[in-house]
């Protein structure tokens, strides 16, 4: 038996912050349920979220900005969020219980273990990775989550037609990542026709992170591809 959601760090985290509201602790405990799963168990999107709508999944939310955008503009939308950072994680239960918002789960663990051992096939409309560390330093590339690996290990996850969503204010990521997805064409499709990068779509806000990158001039680059 594995419990994913270390339920108890957060509680420790916001209480932290100050005494626990009750809606703070309900909102740990819908949110964040201690899915406990055998080891070869897979989450049960249709129990977590109690309803069968279509599932986007945000990778190293951080503060969660676009998680609380999306679900409050997509009422529809299932929004799953993994973040190993335990203060993001904090701020999301928080914000996420001042909207009274419904339709935001969110696990704190490295999302490529989740990926790997607990998310179904054929389950996710979308796959939101914003802004991830672009780990500079040539030696330090290895570190990068966008690779083949990881295009390999997403890809039977992704419904067909969902989406792959890649943004970054880091133009050599951009670049590397628009190669791989172009290497990838026997399964993914560039949205866009003519250009390798996209306009920011409405459901992506601007985040403390890209706002950081807009000080120092750095322009963000959008990949919105979709599996055939
Ligand atoms: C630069 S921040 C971007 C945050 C957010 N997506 C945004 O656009 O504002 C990258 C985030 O990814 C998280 N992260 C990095 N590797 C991760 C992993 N393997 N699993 C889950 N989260 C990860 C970090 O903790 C960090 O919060």
């Amino acid at each position: 038996m594995k419990f994913i959601s270390n339920r108890e760090h957060i509680r420790s985290f916001v209480l932290r912050k100050g005494k626990m509201t009750s809606g703070q602790q309900q909102a740990v405990n819908k949110l964040m349920p201690d899915y406990a799963l055998e080891p070869d168990g897979l989450l049960d999107f249709a129990e977590i979220f109690d309803n069968k709508n279509p599932v986007w999944l945000d990778i190293g939310f951080g503060n969660g900005e676009s998680m609380i955008h999306a679900a409050l503009h997509n009422p529809d939308v299932n929004l799953l969020g993994i973040e190993v950072h335990l203060p993001g994680v904090g701020r999301l239960l928080m914000a996420a219980d001042e909207h009274d918002l419904d339709n935001i789960r969110i696990i704190r663990n490295d999302a490529v273990d989740i990926i790997r051992e607990f998310i179904p096939d054929d389950s996710l409309q979308a796959v939101h990775i914003y802004f991830p560390d672009p780990w500079h330093k040539k030696r330090h590339h290895k570190r990068r989550l966008v690779q083949q690996p990881f295009l390999d290990l997403i890809r039977p996850k992704l419904k067909t037609g969902g989406r792959l969503h890649f943004a970054t204010d880091w133009q050599p990521y951009a670049e590397e990542v628009a190669l791989l997805f172009e290497h990838n064409t026997d399964w993914l499709s560039n949205t866009q026709d003519q250009s390798r990068y996209a306009p920011r779509p409405d459901w992506r806000p601007i985040t403390k992170f890209e706002r950081r990158g807009q000080r120092l001039n750095h322009a963000s680059f959008d990949l919105i591809w979709t599996k055939n």
